[in-house]
């Protein structure tokens, strides 16, 4: 039986003045919030209607309340009148699925060496499971997002790529790169309201899928939807001047003093860094690298003037911040 304490009559109740008025338990809201709200509105004009192109890494996809709060700044930003498109990586959940199946893997110039045998992991690891995930948090605010891969309705053909190690070239295998994009099938589900979630493999001219990194892809769809921004969300605070020895941060950089920095930079900066150079090259007004290990980053960044990470945009002069965190190697 569920015995309940009798109210005490004999006490007065907390919320009465002896007038008999009630008062709210609430305290009035802090201004700073208004000032905050307010200074978003720039933002919220300048990116009305505008598609934002955002690639979400698997490094920044493996901790439960970080993806819950990218869910939700997705969702805000389709409430707020942008119009977010999403393509997602999957590179630790890959590797874990691997480890499980006993298949090795590794990885050169930031690009994972792809048999046919992880590429059916790959595929499954990334269609199945990471993208599901995504869609599945997403719609907990409303029937928003659909999933796609680069397979549906022709919309990546990819093109078998090599890369040059140490002056050598390495043999990839089924990796490609995105060799052309019929984004047809992402317009109509933004002109309906919806939000795509786009996985990177996609098959050639043969129809043999390949493994397309995530940055690449989301390059390439940036361009051929005409995004107005490129965010790349990472587990880094942006790109690092001379990695790992200083903590000094690019804040912002041309395409062009990027393209010279390319050679220079390491593991998976490399794709992340090309795909940012090849975006704003072709026409996305500005691409900017930003650290997913930050809760609700997507909206500091594009509702902020200072913003977050290391944005690439034409014709500015490079500039440093210090970076808040020391530079921390994966292999430390
Ligand atoms: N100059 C640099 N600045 C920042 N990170 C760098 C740099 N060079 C190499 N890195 C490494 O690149 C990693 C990001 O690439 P990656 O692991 O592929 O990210 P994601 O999984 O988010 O796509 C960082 O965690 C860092 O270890
Ligand atoms: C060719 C290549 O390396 N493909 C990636 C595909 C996923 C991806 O890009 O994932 P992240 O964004 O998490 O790095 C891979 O196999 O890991």
């Amino acid at each position: 039986m569920n015995e309940q304490t009798p109210p005490d009559d004999t006490q007065p109740d907390p919320r009465l003045d002896p007038a008999g008025m009630v008062f709210s338990e609430m305290q009035p809201a802090d201004p700073e919030k208004a000032t905050t709200l307010a200074a978003a509105l720039p933002w919220l004009k300048r990116y009305h209607g505008k598609v934002v192109v955002v690639k979400y890494g698997g490094n920044a996809m493996t901790d439960d309340v970080l993806k819950r709060a990218f869910a939700e700044d997705i969702a805000f930003l389709r409430f707020a009148g942008f119009r977010p498109v999403i393509v997602h990586g999957g590179g630790p959940q890959i590797s874990s699925m691997l480890d499980r199946l006993g298949i090795e893997s590794e990885f050169r110039g930031g690009l994972r060496v792809t048999t046919p045998e992880a590429m059916d992991v790959v595929r499954m690891v990334l269609v199945g499971q990471v993208q599901r995930e995504l869609v599945g948090l997403i719609n907990e605010h409303g029937p928003l997002a659909v999933g796609l891969s680069g397979e549906d309705a022709g919309l990546f053909t990819a093109e078998a790529t090599n890369t040059v190690v140490d002056g050598e070239e390495v043999d990839l295998g089924l990796v490609g790169e995105v060799a052309s994009v019929r984004p047809e099938a992402v317009q109509d589900l933004i002109e309906a309201g919806r939000i795509p979630v786009v996985s990177s493999v996609a098959p050639d001219v043969d129809g043999q899928v390949h493994n397309v990194n995530a940055d690449t892809a989301a390059a390439a769809l940036a361009v051929a939807l005409g995004a107005e921004k490129l965010l790349v969300l990472t587990d880094v605070e942006g790109l690092y001047r001379d990695w790992p020895a200083s903590d000094d941060l690019i804040y912002e950089i041309s395409p062009e003093n990027l393209h010279d920095l390319l050679p220079t930079l390491a593991s998976g900066m490399v794709p992340k860094m090309a795909a940012c150079h090849l975006a704003v090259r072709d026409g996305v007004p500005r691409a900017t690298v930003v650290d997913g290990r930050e809760p609700h980053a997507v909206l500091l960044e594009l509702f902020t003037d200072e913003g977050v990470g290391t944005q690439v945009l034409p014709g500015v002069e490079t500039k440093y911040r210090k970076a808040r965190h020391k530079p921390q190697p994966k292999e430390a």
